[in-house]
Formats: structure tokens, sequence, C-alpha cells
């Protein structure tokens, strides 16, 4: 297995047109173009051109954020662990996770008054918009994958029991070439990055080459996670990727994780079982997982993953 970056070009899959409506040909076009990205690539980039009406906004306001007193950025806290702000990991790495964030409030009241008191109607709305067009195209995305399996008919419900989880962060600028984060999977069905000019993601393809990734400025980087990965029974792997940020530049990175809501209960469909192919995970309920996830780490265990916990 190489460890090299290889200078691959992930597939790029265009989702601006408007008329982009399920059983259009446009729609069947950019789907079939999905399972070849995710069958070569288990990742892809979606460009969608609406995102450039924000650019400039979302990383101004992201600089805006991240250069606040530490003080105040401290008062942003959370009841859920891991959500809230972090501190600088090692002096080079902060970031803010906002749960439920498609719920305008959440951002609007949650987290730009606790920063700002006075308000900051501007910031609000960037933040705003790039959730809303983000977890648009994760829609899109997800039903397009739910008919590759032949299971649409769930979309919906699995849509509705979504959290959108918004993390914004910070990579200061450094020489190190250390990956932080380390390599993993994400938890979640999808997440959509967006990032600024500065690169540092990688992600493994299936013959484990590593693939620096260089993302068009309208694009969000499409990421497969666990959750989706075990609730099509194993049907689709799920992304292992790792951020490997050269130079002084600041990277700011936007990410979406569209997970299972708390207290539903992801079960693999009875469509992807048969004699043969028998269920390969328990139903579970993600918020679950994290409480039993936290209990390994403290023990030391920090590698605990859903298909352990999840598995028959
Ligand atoms: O910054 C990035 O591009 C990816 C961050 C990441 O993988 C994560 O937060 O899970
Ligand atoms: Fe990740």
């Amino acid at each position: 297995m190489s460890s090299e970056s290889s200078p691959l070009r992930l597939p790029v899959i265009d989702f601006s047109k408007q008329e982009l409506k399920p059983g259009s040909p446009q729609w069947d076009s950019a789907k079939h173009q999905v399972r070849e990205a995710l069958e070569e690539y288990g990742c892809f980039e979606a460009s969608l051109d609406r995102v450039l009406e924000v650019r400039k906004a979302v990383f101004g306001a992201l600089e805006e954020l991240f250069d606040l007193p530490l003080q105040t950025k401290q008062l942003y806290v959370s009841d859920k662990p891991s959500r809230g702000y972090n501190p600088a990991v090692s002096g080079l790495h902060e970031h803010i996770v906002i749960d439920a964030a498609n719920i305008a409030e959440n951002i609007e009241r949650g987290l730009t008054t606790t920063l700002w008191p006075h308000g900051n109607i501007s910031f609000s709305k960037t933040l705003v918009s790039c959730t809303k067009l983000a977890s648009g195209l994760e829609k899109t995305i997800r039903r397009m994958i739910l008919e590759i399996f032949g299971v649409e008919k769930y979309a919906d419900e699995l849509i509705e029991s979504t959290n959108y989880i918004l993390k914004v962060i910070k990579y200061e600028g450094s020489e190190t070439s250390e990956p932080y984060p380390a390599a993993h999977f994400d938890k979640s069905m999808i997440t959509l990055l967006y990032q600024n000019e500065v690169n540092g993601l990688e992600i493994q393809n299936k013959d484990g080459e590593w693939i620096h990734v260089n993302p068009s400025p309208n694009s969000f980087i499409v990421l497969i996670g666990e959750s989706l990965n075990v609730w099509l029974n194993g049907g689709l792997s799920s992304t292992f990727h790792r951020v490997i940020k050269k130079g002084i530049n600041t990277r700011y990175c936007v990410a979406l994780f569209a997970t299972p809501r708390g207290g539903y209960q992801v079960k693999v469909p009875e469509e992807l079982v048969d004699d043969k192919n028998g269920p390969l995970f328990k139903p579970f309920d993600y918020e679950e997982f994290w409480t039993t996830f936290y209990t390994q780490a403290a023990q030391g265990n920090y590698g605990y993953d859903l298909k352990t916990y999840c598995s028959v």
C-alpha cells in the first residue's frame, strides 16, 4: 500500500442544474456518475455553482469567528459531548460544532447571539445559507444512493430522521506533516466538506492509495460515513480520510454531517437481506452508540467504531 499522495483528481459531478428532479434524464445521468464514483473512489466532488455566491462571505465569517477572543468562543458550550467550542489541539486546530444546524434558530440565536450579544446578522445569514445549500445537496445525493440500491421508498423517512451537525474548523498555518485528524471513517450517513483554497484532505481509494483532494471553489467533497455503510448492510464502503495540511496558510473548512437523529432506530431494510445475505448489523440508535463510544474512550479505547458496536 502506498502512503504517497497521488496527483489523481476525484470525479466531479455537477449538481448545479435547477431541473435536477427525480426521474429526469439529468437526474439519472448524475445518479449514474454517483454510482461509478462511489464504486471507484468511495468519494466525489459535487459541484454546485450557487455556493460561489456565498463563498467569500463564508470564509470571511469563519475568520471573524475564530479571531474572537478565546473567552468569547468558550461561551459557546453544549450539554452534548463534542459539541460546542473545542480549543486548538496542539495550538493548530480549533473547531465549533453546532447541533441541529439545519434549524436556522440554532445558528441565529444559539451560536450568533452567544458570541455577539448585540447580534451579527451577516454572520448568521451566511452560515444559514451555506448550511441550507449543503443540506439540500445532501438530500439529493442520499436519494440517488437509495435509488441505486433500490430502496428509495425509505428516502423520506431516513431524511426526515436526520440531524444535521455543522462543524466549522480552522487549521492554523504550520509546517507539520502529521495528519490531524488522523485517518478515520466518519460515523455519519454522509458528510459534505467545503473548504477554502488551502488543501490538506486526503482520501484513500480502494487500492489503498492516498488521493490528495484539490476541490474546485464551487465543489463540496462528499464522503460516505459508517452509518450509511451499516444501513446498506455493508453495500457501500465508507470513505477513509485524513488531513495533512502543509505550508503556512490557514485552512478553513465547513463540514456538514448528516447523522441519524437520536431516538431513531437505524435498521437494515429487509430488501437488502435475503437467505444468502443475512443482516450484518443489529438496529442501532446513533446517540446510544456515542454513549458507548465515550465509555470506551474513557477506558483508553479510542478506535471504537460503529460497525463493531452493531455487528451481529
Ligand atoms: O477538514 C477536513 O477536510 C476534514 C475534517 C474531518 O475529516 C472531520 O472533521 O471529520
Ligand atoms: Fe472526517
